[in-house]
């Protein structure tokens, strides 16, 4: 008679904070629901640390804190297996780690959560609506509402709680991770993306493990979903194109719509001057199967268009350098976030 060794329960690491321990405890399900056991490991970054300290961060950490913290823990064989947001990865690979799996997409758009229910439209002039993201910044300022884009930083929790507490008026946040932690109660309006485009890979999750784990790799990509893939791809190829030519705030969205041909991917796009006073704004549709092909040529027209020089303004605002932590949109325009 011969026996089967039991197969050792997979490490899938995780941050701590709610977002994360939630979205992680939606890939251990999916894990799990492939017949093995699943531990979660919380691994602790120096973002949060210090954020848990409630030590003033010098301007928010590059998302790439928290990546790298689990990417090492995965490298060092603490875990097997890391979840992140989709859209806090960089766009260059990380040598010995797999991006082995993106699940089904939640849905990626942004939403405002303001006072007393309103819409962007129905805030008066003036009202302050925080965001710590470029990206969202430079589009809600375009529609010419006259909102005053002001900086916030923290959890999802903490951002809400500053339009409850009346410090701000509003705040604009991914839906996806207001679904995950079930809070989608609070949202007030959701962002149409022909006016605020989300950011590249927003509202998906990436599944990573060793590229050497040959057990891992085999497992975990059933999770993947080749849709979703396909969109991240394409958004990923706009957001990489660009970065080299032109770091002014981008958004992106690749969505699968049924063609003449059968099933095409269709790719919007923005880069904007970072006040919003100026944007190149492009689509594309091409091969599901040639997604980063899709968004590398869409991000070429748009260097074509003038792209770069959007970028020329980005460099002229930052090096005035008057050191106020103003309502100018720097944060987290490594990522786009
Ligand atoms: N920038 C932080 C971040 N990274 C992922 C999400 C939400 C989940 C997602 O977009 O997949 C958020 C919060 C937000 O932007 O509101």
């Amino acid at each position: 008679m011969t026996t089967t060794p039991t197969p050792h329960p997979i490490r899938l690491g995780t941050r701590r904070s709610l977002l994360a321990r939630t979205q992680s405890g939606h890939v251990a399900d999916l894990v799990r629901a492939l017949g093995r056991e699943v531990e979660l490991v919380e691994i602790t970054s120096d973002g949060d640390r210090s954020q848990a300290a409630g030590t003033p961060l010098a301007g928010t950490p590059s998302t790439g804190v928290f990546v790298s913290a689990l990417r090492d823990a995965l490298l060092a064989g603490e875990i097997d297996v890391a979840v992140h947001s989709l859209k806090d990865l960089p766009t260059y690979p990380q040598e010995g780690i797999t991006l082995v799996a993106v699940p089904p997409r939640e849905d990626p758009r942004d939403v405002v959560v303001a006072r007393d229910g309103l819409t962007l439209g129905e805030l008066p002039q003036g009202a302050k609506v925080g965001t710590g993201s470029p990206r969202r910044a430079a589009q809600i300022q375009a529609l010419g509402l006259g909102l005053d884009l002001v900086g916030v930083r923290g959890n999802v929790d903490s951002r809400i709680g500053k339009v409850r507490s009346g410090e701000y008026d509003a705040v604009v946040l991914a839906r996806a991770g207001l679904a995950r932690i079930d809070r989608l109660d609070e949202v007030s309006e959701v962002l149409d993306p022909l006016q605020v485009l989300p950011a590249p890979g927003q509202g998906a999750l990436a599944v990573e493990c060793r590229t050497d784990d040959a057990e891992m790799v085999a497992l975990l990509s059933g999770l993947d979903d080749p849709f979703t893939r396909a969109a991240v791809e394409a958004e990923r190829a706009v957001l990489a194109t660009l970065e080299g030519g032109c770091a002014a705030p981008i958004g992106t969205l690749a969505e699968v719509v049924e063609g003449e041909e059968g099933v095409e991917l269709w790719v919007r796009a923005v880069v904007l001057s970072p006040d919003g006073s100026r944007a190149i704004r492009l689509s594309a549709t091409g091969l599901v199967d040639d997604a980063a092909g899709v968004g590398t040529r869409l991000a070429e027209e748009m260097l074509a268009e003038g792209a770069a020089d959007l970028n020329a303004e980005l460099n002229a605002e930052l090096n005035k350098g008057d050191g106020s932590d103003s309502a100018a949109p720097e944060l987290d325009k490594v990522h786009n976030a």
